[in-house]
């Protein structure tokens, strides 16, 4: 709302897929703290103009302002945050509270996150004189929504919230483009609108720019990138590269859109946009009219038998709908744009723990792996259409999945093979182990070099490289079953939400960059087991090599013992996880002892 851009001109809405009386409470009090906060920042331009990041940031008025606005913001600002927690603890709202605003009695019926009436309350109203601020300035629309929900009716997760949204905007503003944030970030540079209008505004190229994509940013990383997902180097040279090919992919966050693109439009070389389209201040209509009209559209069986979640809106039926549908707009003829100014226009929250990262990657691997066995398969779909380089920046997430089998293959065999006696190499003096030797090096040396220059540290390479070998163990090998089961009939789609609180215990070994186990969990077993079996295969290969003729033998079997020792050294980790470490984030004991069992299976199993 405290964006540097005329108020008038911005409508805010928050969606709540929980349709929880404590978010229209927290939104509620936001919308009162605005009149004081938003005119705050103007006058001292502040940045951050989220409330929460900028008091976390600055200590003291810095010379900014006089001590004593300064402190007086910050207690108000102080005041809100203690009540909202207060009501959320309590779980309820008091009767005093809700007399403020009519919204509150949506929630006098018996109201459930999965069970209740659609909901929109229009919180400020640019043209109601209450809605100005402190100094008597226009503030932007602010509206609260929850579509309805209903146990009988599919409600297609993230993308079906978006659709609602997008036809409740249609009757409230109408703006011609839409931006649209996940519930987990916030805005971090006052000019993203600007900066984003002038792609669209460009006169050579703007009409044919379909959305906008800023890149997700994190404030919540560790120096080394303990679980990998600092996404530096997805940001600046993949998404650099696409943008290079025709755009970058629409990544579900910090993007602007056109909304006549996202209800379908093609591109057409004569496409001029209707900057005067919206319909803020042309209609008549009372507050509570314009809100029973868009209630309508947030009905849970408004879509029946309509275009929407197809040919209209955010794309149904996928785990990564933001994929899906960037890639549709694209082969509709659209171009994108990837924007990444040095200050991040936005910052999110990354999972802070090995589960939520291996949740997370599970729902990519799973929802672009089972785009790319759809109609909607860059190659096929793409084809003709979007350029072959940019169907192949497509796929190289398509393709993660998959990726699972060969990966768990070079954990396992060649490290197994070698406690047996069997070479599966060429010797390290023939010349065909170059082939072998040159991929590892330029492998390995070119993301090194990638990472560095993207910003990361040395040991943060590292540590993505030891996730990359965890993710595709585990959350890939899990993508690749779960989309085949649905493909077999045998399950159905799921958005599993990645978890945005953790206990304070957890953040401070986060913080210290100690991974976290914690609770038993299948994919530790896998993981554990890996790293046990290539210990004892490390182990016994070289005890055999060390008794034997061990000049020959070590020319046989160097680069299955390279392999082994490099995963061994990769795990150390997991080993102290297991069997040196006591806090509460430790493998649990349970999991090291499925996995000595699978690991002791393993070896007895005549695979190699
Ligand atoms: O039934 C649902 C499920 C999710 N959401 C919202 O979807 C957003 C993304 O969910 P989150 O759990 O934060 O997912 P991430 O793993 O962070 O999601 C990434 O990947 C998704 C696709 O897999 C994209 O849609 C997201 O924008 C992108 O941030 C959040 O704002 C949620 O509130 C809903 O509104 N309704
Ligand atoms: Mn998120």
């Amino acid at each position: 709302m405290a964006y540097n851009y005329p108020a008038e001109k911005i409508s805010v809405y928050l969606s709540d897929d929980g349709g929880s009386i404590l978010t229209f409470y927290a939104l509620w009090e936001a919308s009162l703290f605005a009149k004081h906060w938003i005119p705050f920042c103007k006058r001292y331009n502040i940045e951050p103009r989220s409330p929460a990041a900028y008091f976390s940031e600055s200590d003291g008025h810095q010379d900014l302002c006089s001590p004593k606005e300064w402190s007086l913001i910050r207690e108000m600002y102080e005041d809100i945050t203690q009540r909202i927690d207060r009501a959320v603890l309590s779980g309820k709202i008091s009767e005093e509270v809700k007399a403020n605003h009519k919204g509150f009695h949506e929630w006098d019926q018996e109201n459930t996150s999965k069970n209740h009436q659609p909901i929109v309350q229009i919180l400020m109203e640019g043209k109601d004189k209450n809605a100005n601020d402190d100094e008597g300035n226009v503030l932007p629309t602010l509206v609260y929504m929850a579509r309805e929900k209903r146990p009988q009716h599919h409600h297609n997760f993230k993308a079906g919230a978006m659709n609602a949204l997008i036809r409740v905007s249609s009757v409230i503003s109408n703006s011609p483009i839409i931006m649209n944030v996940d519930c987990d970030m916030y805005s971090n540079n006052c000019d993203t609108i600007r900066d984003a209008l002038c792609f669209f505004l460009d006169e050579e190229m703007g009409h044919k720019i379909g959305f906008v994509q800023f890149p997700q940013n994190y404030n919540n990383l560790t120096k080394n990138n303990i679980y990998g997902n600092s996404h530096q180097v997805t940001n600046q040279v993949l998404m650099g590269g696409m943008d290079s090919v025709g755009g970058p992919m629409y990544v579900g966050t910090g993007c602007f859109h056109r909304r006549e693109i996202l209800c379908g439009r093609r591109f057409t070389e004569d496409y001029k946009e209707d900057w005067n389209g919206g319909i803020k201040d042309k209609t008549q209509e009372s507050i509570v009219e314009i809100e029973e009209k868009a209630k309508s559209l947030a009905a849970s069986t408004y879509e029946h038998d309509t275009q929407w979640g197809d040919e209209i809106g955010i794309k149904y039926g996928y785990p990564a709908e933001d994929i899906v549908t960037g890639l549709e707009i694209h082969c509709r003829g659209w171009k994108s744009v990837h924007s990444n100014p040095p200050r991040p226009a936005f910052l999110g929250v990354a999972p802070t723990t090995l589960a939520q990262t291996l949740l997370q990657h599970k729902r990519w691997s799973e929802g672009s792996f089972s785009i790319f066995l759809s109609k909607y398969c860059p190659f096929m779909f793409g084809h003709g259409k979007i350029k072959l380089r940019h169907q192949m920046g497509y796929s190289i997430y398509g393709l993660w999945a998959p990726n699972s089998i060969p990966t768990l293959y070079y954990v396992i065999i060649p490290s197994l093979a070698l406690l047996k006696g069997i070479s599966l190499f060429p010797e390290i003096t023939s010349p065909w182990i170059s082939p072998f030797i040159y991929v590892v090096c330029v492998k390995n040396m070119y993301s090194l070099y990638e990472a560095l220059s993207c910003g990361d540290t040395l040991k943060g390479w590292w540590n993505e490289q030891r996730m990359w070998m965890v993710r595709r163990i585990t959350s890939y090998l899990y993508g690749l079953t779960d989309t085949v089961r649905k493909l077999l009939g045998l399950s159905k789609m799921t958005f599993a939400v990645t978890s945005k609180v953790s206990e304070e215990n957890e953040s401070k070994r986060y913080e210290q960059e100690i991974m976290e186990f914690g609770s038993s969990a299948p994919e530790y077993v896998i993981i554990a087991t890996v790293a046990l079996l290539n210990l004892i295969c490390l182990v016994g290969g070289l005890s055999q090599i060390l008794t034997g003729g061990w000049n020959i033998l070590l020319n046989v079997f160097s680069p299955q013992l390279i392999l082994c020792g490099m995963l061994v050294i990769t795990n150390i980790p997991f080993y102290e996880a297991m069997f040196v470490r006591k806090d509460k984030g430790r493998m649990p004991f349970s999991v090291t002892l499925a996995s000595i069992s699978f690991a002791m299976l393993a070896l007895l199993v005549p695979i190699v």
